[in-house]
């Protein structure tokens, strides 16, 4: 059998950053307390995880980055939700948000999660908000804690 390296559930004195984008703010509050709720239900105490809110989605990588460079913790979330209008507008908000947070995770050696719901209409982001679809914050949160494990066995 081959030596599995990996980055369990359980969160002992890890810390976390989550971002949270401002707008469609009747999701995004809803992945926010998935993310909470998720970190409480493996361990995380409150003191441990920092939130920053800002206007959107654009600005999420810039946050993203300073919590990550910081040093300050193990693992960081990014949580927002981008909804298709009548313009290209989507298009472009959401390619630079994903690229920007997936730089954060090369540039700096700390796991950043994506955890930014992009969808055609309303009700598919109410599904993914903790509904039908689960909740995009849950996942992200748990995502964090399981990179944050792994992360620690390379340093
Ligand atoms: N349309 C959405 C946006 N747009 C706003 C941008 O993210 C940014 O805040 C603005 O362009 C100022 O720089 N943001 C979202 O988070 N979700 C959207 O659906
Ligand atoms: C995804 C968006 O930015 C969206 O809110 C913009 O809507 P529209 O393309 O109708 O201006």
């Amino acid at each position: 059998m081959p030596n599995y390296l990996e980055g369990h559930l359980v969160s002992e004195g890890l810390k976390y950053g989550v971002v949270v984008g401002r707008f469609n703010e009747f999701i995004t509050s809803k992945l926010l307390s998935g993310a909470l709720d998720a970190f409480k239900r493996h361990g995380v105490a409150d003191d441990e995880v920092d939130v920053a809110w800002v206007p959107g989605v654009f600005e999420i990588p810039l946050i993203a980055q300073k919590m990550a460079e910081s040093g300050r913790y193990d693992a960081v979330i990014a949580l927002g939700t981008v909804i298709r209008g009548s313009t290209t507008h989507y298009d472009y908000v959401c390619n630079e948000v994903a690229k920007g947070v997936a730089a954060i995770n090369l540039k700096t050696g700390i796991p950043t999660i994506f955890g930014v719901v992009t969808t055609e209409n309303i009700e598919q982001a109410i599904e993914r908000s903790g509904t039908k679809a689960g909740n995009k914050g849950w996942d992200a949160a748990t995502s964090a804690i399981e990179m944050a494990n792994l992360n620690k066995l390379f340093k």
